[in-house]
């Protein structure tokens, strides 16, 4: 249940983050319902799952079933090979992509808080497929300038939210035409509607930055909190 070597009581000392929940938005009945016509994941991603619910402060943050399937979905669809995670917290999200990756895929996950990372890289050690997984400890836009132009096919963005639109336009540069970019909690639990405080105010303006974005092809998805599904042209001028 735990994994190796992880002080949970230092992980229940962090209560920054977290404090909202996509139940105030999502039909209680309507999401549990999805979820159990939803494919179950892997034992350990269950494993994760039930970890981060029970032994974390903030069991929101965590994507589950059925957002890990539909990452997992578009990581087989797309033929991704090279993906960048923005947000790694327990390693749930990133170890689902991994396990639908080929095995000279790679995911590039990225993450401040070395408590979370220690916790995630636990859960990576114990998975066939977390050779696949490379977690850099440090601030998401320092690693990300460190990047290429046009060599990913793939970033999941799900860190701070006031980064978002800094994180899109990092995004953008190092996406591939015909990338994808999949930015969780785009409904920011109901707050982009009225937004008032600077986490909201950032997301409402994310938002309306992928809309008005000529280069990108763009669907909102009111999957669990809101995915925001961006596809950089192939044509940029068309
Ligand atoms: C919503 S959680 C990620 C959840 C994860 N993708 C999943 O589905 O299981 C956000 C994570 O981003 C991390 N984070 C927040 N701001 C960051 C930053 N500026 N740089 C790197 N990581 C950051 C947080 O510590 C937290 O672990």
């Amino acid at each position: 249940m735990s994994p190796k070597n992880t002080q949970d009581s230092d992980m229940r000392a962090d209560t920054s983050a977290g404090i909202y929940s996509f139940m105030d938005i999502v039909a209680k009945q309507a999401e549990e319902y999805a979820a159990a016509h939803t494919s179950p994941m892997s034992m350990l991603l269950e494993e994760i799952e039930l970890f981060t619910l029970t032994r974390t402060p903030y069991p929101s943050m965590l994507t589950g079933r059925v957002e890990g399937r539909f990452l997992q979905l578009m990581v087989q669809l797309s033929g991704a090979r090279h993906i960048v995670e923005i947000g790694t917290f327990t390693g749930y999200s990133a170890l689902a992509m991994a396990e639908k990756l080929p095995h000279d895929g790679e995911i590039l996950t990225i993450e401040h808080n070395p408590l979370h990372a220690k916790i995630a890289q636990d859960f990576f050690d114990r998975s066939p497929d977390g050779f696949k997984i490379t977690l850099r400890i440090g601030e998401a836009l320092e690693v990300l300038k460190t990047l290429p132009d046009a060599k990913t096919d793939f970033v999941f963005i799900d860190a701070d939210k006031e980064n978002y639109s800094t994180y899109y336009r990092e995004s953008m540069r190092i996406l591939r035409k015909g990338g994808l970019i999949l930015a969780d909690n785009a409904l920011w639990y109901g707050r982009i509607f009225d937004p008032k405080d600077d986490e909201s105010l950032a997301m409402a303006d994310f938002n309306e930055l992928v809309r008005a974005d000529d280069r990108a092809e763009k669907l909102f998805l009111t999957i669990r909190d809101g995915i925001y599904l961006i596809r950089k042209r192939v044509n940029l001028g068309g």
